[in-house]
């Protein structure tokens, strides 16, 4: 049975392109949906076998829609990344005029990505918000808006033309995408590997962010991401997604995670995955697995 992945579409997206550089040999047959928990949702039902979503970029920061969806979802799994330089088109139906342009539609991310570009060339311009790049394309095609930015794909998909290109305000941003599955265990360990945790802290608990930090400080983890969000219980009551350097079935790793559970309120565990760019970080040599496991057999000889 060839296995079915659901990706953030329609047709045309940069999730797709992730999906594409992911599975290279097109082994998957790949199924787009309109939205990020759609996605989520397809996988619990089982009727995906994985799911494809942006999770960050380089510029704009993290999706909002795929951490709502992760924390929804308890038992997805991120079991690896992909990260695909974006780039942004203007695009228009064949014969319309940039000075025509008044509505341009596209995802937020890529509005964020663009404002400079379109504060200068389009200034009267209304900026509408859609679910994906992509679908924003399929609109204008369609007749909604005048304009989308998107891909060169979308352009491709939709019969529209590029009325300006590569039109970031910043060069080779990367987007990171994940692949998710449902109860799925841990991939296996490959030396050079992330873990994403979300930790909720104690409230009201002074240098209970502090405790968090130390968990991974005094065992030699470095930290690649730590985000602050709303849990949606109430002002000011936050939760803190990490993105930690290492794999959870390594000494270092098991016991910060042993550290945060008997310290935070709750820790989510999203999965431990080599990291795309395949680079091994240092591990200190008080932290490294030979330091833990002679302290391990010096503590069991007392
Ligand atoms: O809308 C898309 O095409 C997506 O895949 C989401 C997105 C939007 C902007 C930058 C990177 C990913």
């Amino acid at each position: 049975m060839t296995s079915r992945i659901a990706y953030l579409g329609p047709a045309g997206t940069f999730t797709e392109q992730a999906v594409r550089q992911w599975d290279s040999r097109q082994e998957h047959e790949a199924t787009p949906v309109p939205t990020v928990a759609e996605a989520l949702q397809r996988l619990v039902a089982g009727e995906a076998h994985a799911a494809v979503v942006p999770f960050e970029n380089s510029v704009e920061g993290s999706v909002p829609a795929t951490l709502q969806a992760l924390l929804d979802q308890e038992r997805v799994r991120i079991v690896e990344e992909v990260l695909v330089e974006v780039q942004f088109d203007l695009l228009v139906r064949p014969g319309t005029s940039q000075d025509q342009v008044r509505v341009v539609a596209t995802h937020p991310h890529a509005a964020a990505q663009t404002r400079a570009w379109t504060a200068r060339h389009l200034p009267q311009a209304q900026l509408v918000p859609e679910s994906s790049t992509a679908r924003a394309a399929q609109a204008v095609a369609e007749g909604t808006y005048d304009a989308a930015i998107a891909s060169t794909e979308a352009a491709r998909s939709y019969g529209l033309e590029a009325s300006a290109e590569r039109i970031a305000d910043r060069a080779g941003a990367l987007t990171r995408f994940v692949v998710l599955r449902h109860g799925a265990p841990a991939a296996a360990p490959t030396g050079a590997d992330r873990t994403t945790l979300v930790a909720l802290i104690w409230q009201n608990r002074p240098g209970a962010l502090l405790e968090l930090l130390e968990q991974f400080a005094v065992r030699g983890i470095d930290l690649s991401r730590l985000e602050s969000r709303p849990t949606g219980e109430g002002l000011g009551e936050y939760c803190f997604w990490i993105d930690a350097d290492g794999h959870v079935s390594e000494p270092r790793m098991g016991e910060a995670l042993l550290g945060l559970r008997r310290t935070c309120r709750d820790v989510r565990f999203l999965g431990s995955y080599p990291r795309a760019d395949g680079q091994a970080r240092p591990v200190p040599v008080h932290a490294d697995e030979q330091a833990y496991a002679e302290a391990r057999s010096w503590l069991q000889e007392l």
